[in-house]
């Protein structure tokens, strides 16, 4: 395997965004940013992240070889071994609890750990392969990164970390189904039963909308509750109605464009969120 393959095995965008989900988590319930805190959970999310992905290579293997956007992955292409990948998995999840707790506390490493197992064992081994829900299910690896930053400072303060790890719980189905929608006929193909493939482009494009709204309602109650100030609820509203607008078109026209358009949505509006936190607590 190249150098190039093994960075491939690693998802480092995903790991980077978990890392940003737990600094958030961080950011909420801690008075001082201390940057080498900040540091460290960096680096022990993205291996637990990275160890995750890794295995999801390994195990996904099979039907990563019937799609088009997967086909050349170094698993599925058989250029790494299925030992090898195990291996590493382990080596990374290890390390990365380790780090964890020997620069936080115990705590932190269970909600990596749980985060990962959550990806692993409920998302790939158990439902992707099986029901439409896999997402939604899967969603709670997000969860559990904000909570791991959150852990990382304080254990008791639990309210505005709880609220945070909902919203990631529900950005996820609006981040994958968009996209899923773009990606349908190579589900479809591999079997998949991603919902665009179960029920249509149609009726998700409805179901995105659906959720996002509860989304935007979910990411507002830190405002309702008192626990964050207006700086965040302003940036949480327009960032909310920006996807939402999004959202909307998509009903109107699930073309490939917009589905496109409404998963690259995605990532800007948590980007946002995660802004405003840290405005909101730190600036
Ligand atoms: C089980 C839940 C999730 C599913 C099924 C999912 C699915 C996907 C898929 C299929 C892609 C496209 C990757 C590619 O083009 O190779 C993607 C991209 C991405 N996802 Fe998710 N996602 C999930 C949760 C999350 C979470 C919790 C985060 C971080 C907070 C995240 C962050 C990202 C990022 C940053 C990208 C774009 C970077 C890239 O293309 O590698 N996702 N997601
Ligand atoms: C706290 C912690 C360690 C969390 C780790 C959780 C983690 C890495 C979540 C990522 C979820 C994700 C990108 C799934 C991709 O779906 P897929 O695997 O079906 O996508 P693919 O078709 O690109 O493989």
């Amino acid at each position: 395997m190249t150098f190039r393959q093994y960075i491939e095995l690693l998802k480092p965008r995903i790991a980077l965004m978990i890392a940003l989900t737990a600094i958030t988590g961080y950011a909420a319930v801690a008075t001082k940013v201390d940057p080498v805190a900040v540091l460290l959970l960096t680096l022990a999310m993205v291996l637990g992240s990275a160890a995750s992905a890794v295995f999801n290579h390994v195990w996904d293997r099979d039907i990563d070889r019937l799609m088009r956007r997967t086909g050349r992955r170094p698993m599925a292409t058989g250029a790494g071994t299925p030992a090898l990948g195990f291996t590493l998995a382990v080596v990374l999840m290890v390390a990365g609890m380790a780090l964890a707790h020997a620069a936080f506390n115990w705590v932190v490493a269970l909600h990596l750990f749980l985060g990962g197992f959550v990806y692993v064992a409920i998302y790939t081994v158990w439902l992707k392969r099986r029901h439409w829900t896999n997402i939604i299910i899967g969603g709670a690896a997000g969860s559990f990164a904000v909570l791991a930053g959150a852990a990382a400072v304080d254990q008791t303060q639990w309210l505005l970390p709880m609220v945070l790890a909902l919203v990631l719980f529900l950005w996820t189905p609006s981040h994958f189904w968009s996209l899923a929608i773009l990606l349908a006929e190579d589900y479809r193909q591999a079997g998949v039963p991603m919902l665009p493939v179960v029920v249509g482009a149609k009726r998700t494009a409805w179901c995105i909308l659906g959720n996002s709204l509860i989304l935007v309602a979910a990411s507002l109650l830190p405002w309702w509750l008192g626990l964050l100030g207006d700086a965040y609820g302003i940036m949480a509203a327009v960032s909310g109605a920006v996807l939402l607008g999004f959202n909307l078109v998509l009903v109107k026209d699930t073309s490939r464009r917009w589905a496109g358009w409404n998963f690259a949505a995605s990532m800007p509006y948590l980007l946002l969120l995660f802004i405003a936190v840290f405005v909101d607590k730190h600036w």
